[in-house]
């Protein structure tokens, strides 16, 4: 006889908690950017932009994930240090009543109220700035860990464009978990000017979906099998993120004729799942920046449940179990599993001769 633990599907109650999280989120973020003033953005020492909604979103995920698991660690993007300082007074009561505003909204379909939401589950500002900080675990390779990036892309948000909210489950250095709500992401790429607001979930093991942000029309998602004549990369919009003229290199080598689709955040991700772009590629352009676990633990699981291949450049795995950051792993590649060895055979080629003309 079955056992019930043996009949349930492996982290159910995570992946609802993760999704019921990151659609809260996903409207707070929508609805600030809606309201957003221009004065609402601080910059932080890396001088990248965060906003108000980067903060309250990281708070309510993080509020929900403790009380679902109270004894799993957090790495989050954001810390309350500069909420809490005397000059960021403006900044925390704007965040404590958007977190709030999230938290108390009314149930939806498969939420919970012991996860710590729903009408008059307020939290105290102390509770709220204790909640964006518990995501300060340095990480490591054994336990269980959740990852936040309440708002990846916070430039793509910024202008209007991608940006992901995204939370990981990672479970001894490998993750088990990803969601990522794209709510500016249309939900049929043939129709562009159609609908917005996907929803991307993948669970190892059980398969990667895609549904609307409300959970409507959930389906499954492979990538393409495609020809190296039908490949085209995705890249970040931001030359200040990653290597534009390596990938253009990796395309001449590659003899690709599409151009290069640049996007925003981790929808590249969502985008090479559903087969919209070929090959998610990152060469770093500083070569002291570390990649962010937080950047990337939702793709993976993502692209390795849709059928697809993720590595760095030199073929290795991603390492989820050095800490906060990526540690050794030299850029970042996903495509297909057909393509994926000429693809790699392509950056390893450039790389080399990239050495060869320092
Ligand atoms: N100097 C940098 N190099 C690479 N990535 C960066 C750098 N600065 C910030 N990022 C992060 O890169 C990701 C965006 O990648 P892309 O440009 O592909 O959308 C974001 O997570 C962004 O952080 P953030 O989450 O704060 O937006
Ligand atoms: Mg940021
Ligand atoms: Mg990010
Ligand atoms: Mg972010």
């Amino acid at each position: 006889m079955f056992t019930r633990s043996i009949m349930s599907l492996a982290f159910s109650t995570e992946k609802q908690v993760a999704i019921s999280a990151v659609r809260r989120a996903c409207s707070l973020t929508a609805s600030v950017f809606n309201r957003l003033v221009k004065s609402e953005t601080s910059t932080k020492d890396d001088k990248s932009p965060v906003t108000v909604a980067d903060y309250s979103a990281q708070a309510v995920i993080s509020t929900m994930l403790a009380h679902a698991f109270p004894a799993d660690s957090i790495v989050g993007e954001e810390d309350s240090s500069d909420l809490r300082a005397e000059s960021g007074s403006d900044l925390r009561s704007r965040v404590i009543e958007l977190a709030n505003e999230a938290l108390t909204a009314d149930l939806a379909l498969g939420d919970n109220a012991e996860w710590g939401i729903g009408p008059g589950q307020a939290k105290s500002p102390e509770q709220l700035l204790d909640a964006i900080d518990r995501g300060n675990f340095a990480g490591g390779r054994h336990g269980r860990m959740w990852t936040i990036d309440p708002i990846d892309g916070t430039k793509g948000f910024l202008r209007g464009e991608q940006y992901a909210v995204c939370v990981s489950l990672i479970v001894d250095a490998q993750v088990q978990l990803g969601v990522i709500g794209c709510p500016n992401l249309p939900v049929d790429p043939s129709k562009p000017d159609g609908d917005k607001g996907s929803l991307f979930v993948a669970v190892r093991g059980q398969g990667a979906h895609q549904m609307t942000l409300s959970g409507a029309d959930p389906a499954p998602l492979t990538i393409p099998t495609f020809s190296l004549d039908e490949l085209n990369l995705l890249e970040s919009v931001e030359s200040a993120h990653a290597s534009h003229s390596f990938h253009d290199n990796v395309a001449s080598n590659l003899g690709l004729t599409k151009p290069p689709t640049r996007m925003d955040s981790q929808a590249k991700y969502c985008a090479l799942a559903r087969g919209d772009g070929g090959v998610y590629i990152r060469m770093l352009t500083n070569s002291s920046y570390r990649e962010k676990i937080w950047d990337h633990a939702p793709g993976v699981v993502l692209v390795e449940e849709a059928g697809g291949v993720i590595s760095d450049f030199r073929g290795q795995p991603l390492d989820f179990g050095a800490g906060r950051t990526l540690g050794e792993n030299l850029g970042i590649l996903a495509t297909g599993k057909k393509v994926y060895p000429s693809v790699l055979e392509a950056v390893k080629k450039v790389l080399s001769e990239q050495k060869s003309n320092v």
